[in-house]
């Protein structure tokens, strides 16, 4: 009797682990003894079977459910393989008979009276093929600019994303946009590097990437690369001596937006540090000594922070605030090193990461449409505070730049629009990301690859692309008064 892979079986133990811990696919992967046993080929199936359930859960239960004749009785860990197996039936070129008979053994490991079960609820799976396969055809030739007037069910087919997620993005996107990001949601992301400020030279840094075998080639920012295998980084010791930070291509965009040719930086939401590492490096390109103070809720992460800065050699440049954001404007209750006013204030703010969902694939189906803004404790309800309160302190003169990396209009466009019409945001006006000085010192090349990711208001947004960076939205406003 055939047995299943080492590669699946060990998908189907992580995502076993996922559901019982709760925890994050993609934490649970680097840390899991048997992935990094597996060979190269092995370890790549097994992650894109892990990533890719994650990203097309329901999608696969639906499917799953319409052939099982008492659904609601299938074991946990029979689901799991079921939907495993009916990822790799649907979504990858291996061939029917061997996907079908893998999902089988799977689920005999699991429950080997369900076997039989499987075998017929997977080839009437492996039945839908075309359709997913002509839907994907249909997305990939929209996403190259024809027309076709693509539906939502067509674009959650190929993505694997709820409905109302992708009929929303067909809606915000417009139907080129929207099709390019589902047709690589399937796709693992790019890994994109930055130099860091403990570096040496770019050519040192590009010489140790070389030494690693990442195949590091320029995106076109200065000191910054896009690598074909980012498999050997972390024990390169690169990113742990923060000679490099890992950071999508759009976030260090961000950063460039952000960074101020003089004075203060205050980055509300700096979380465990990477955009600090980057300003830090805009800010020394730009001849401007490096001062940043970071404002971060969570405990847990200010320590991840501080030990980031220090090893950085940037403790005295950087500071890693515990605060509360939205209570920047009560002056009373400022520690010393937030107090004052700043040349540029960037809002990194908290938000729903649609723009990211190749890298966090658990968040498509996790995201609850209602939690996105309307209630008071809707995410984008927590955005208007935090830019609300961080607007006190914008220095007259200064910028505050607000950036998500979210694709959804009511947690990007709107809450500036609203902010904008408060008496907050009386006193700012919108400009546009490109006369950032960090953009305006880009060579002309990287300006007008930036500018294909800048509406006709001068905000930023871009959208995961296939090959390209992820989805990241950012707003400039300068203080007038
Ligand atoms: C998009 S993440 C920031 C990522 C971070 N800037 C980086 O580069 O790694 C948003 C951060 O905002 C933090 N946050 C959420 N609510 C906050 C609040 N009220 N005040 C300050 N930080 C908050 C979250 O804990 C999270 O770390």
């Amino acid at each position: 009797m055939a047995v299943a892979s080492p590669a699946r079986t060990t998908a189907l133990r992580i995502l076993g682990a996922q559901r019982r811990r709760n925890a994050r696919a993609r934490d649970l992967m680097r840390g899991a003894r048997e992935m990094d046993m597996l060979g190269h080929k092995a370890r790549s199936l097994a992650t894109r079977l892990v990533l890719g359930v994650n990203v097309a859960s329901g999608e696969l239960d639906r499917r799953i459910d319409s052939f099982v004749t008492h659904a609601s009785a299938l074991q946990p860990r029979v689901r799991d393989a079921l939907r495993l197996a009916a990822f790799e039936v649907l979504y990858l070129e291996t061939p029917r008979q061997v996907a079908v008979s893998q999902g089988v053994e799977l689920v005999r490991s699991v429950q080997p009276r369900a076997a039989r079960m499987a075998n017929a609820v997977l080839r009437r799976i492996a039945d839908c093929r075309g359709e997913v396969d002509d839907a994907g055809e249909a997305v990939r030739i929209a996403a190259s600019g024809e027309v076709r007037g693509i539906t939502s069910a067509q674009l959650s087919m190929t993505s694997g994303y709820p409905g109302w997620l992708a009929s929303r993005l067909l809606d915000e996107l417009g139907e080129c946009r929207a099709a390019a990001m589902c047709s690589c949601a399937l796709d693992p992301a790019p890994v994109y590097v930055a130099r860091g400020t403990a570096a040496g030279s770019a050519t040192e840094v590009l010489s140790r990437l070389e030494g690693i075998d990442a195949e590091p080639s320029p995106t076109g920012l200065p000191g910054s690369w896009r690598l074909v295998s980012g498999a050997r980084l972390a024990s390169s010791g690169l990113v742990s001596s923060c000679d490099v930070a890992v950071a999508d291509l759009s976030a260090q965009v961000v950063c460039r937006i952000a960074a101020p040719a003089s004075g203060r930086v205050l980055e509300v939401g700096q979380g465990r540090g990477t955009k600090s590492l980057l300003l830090a490096r805009a800010m020394d390109e730009l001849g401007c000594e490096p001062a940043v103070a970071g404002c971060e809720l969570v405990a847990s992460k200010v320590r991840q922070s501080r030990d980031r800065m220090k090893r950085a050699g940037l403790s005295g440049q950087v500071s890693c605030v515990e605060f509360d954001g939205t209570r920047l404007a009560d002056v009373s209750a400022l520690p010393g090193e937030l107090a004052g006013s700043f040349e540029s204030v960037l809002v990194d703010a908290p938000c729903s990461g649609t723009g990211t969902m190749r890298r966090h694939p658990e968040i498509a189906w996790a995201l609850d449409e209602g939690s996105l803004a309307g209630a008071p404790d809707s995410l984008s309800s927590l955005q208007s505070s935090l830019l609300a309160a961080a607007s006190s302190r914008v220095a007259v003169g200064g910028c505050l730049v607000y950036a998500t990396c979210s694709v959804l209009s009511c947690e990007n466009a709107e809450v500036v629009d609203a902010f904008l019409a408060s008496d907050a945001g009386s006193g700012f006006e919108l400009a546009s990301v490109m006369d950032a000085p960090g953009i305006a010192a880009l060579p002309v090349e990287a300006r007008s690859r930036v500018s294909a990711w800048v509406d006709e208001r001068g905000m930023f947004r871009s959208v995961p692309t296939p090959g390209g960076p992820d989805g990241h939205f950012c707003a400039r406003l300068v203080r007038t008064r």
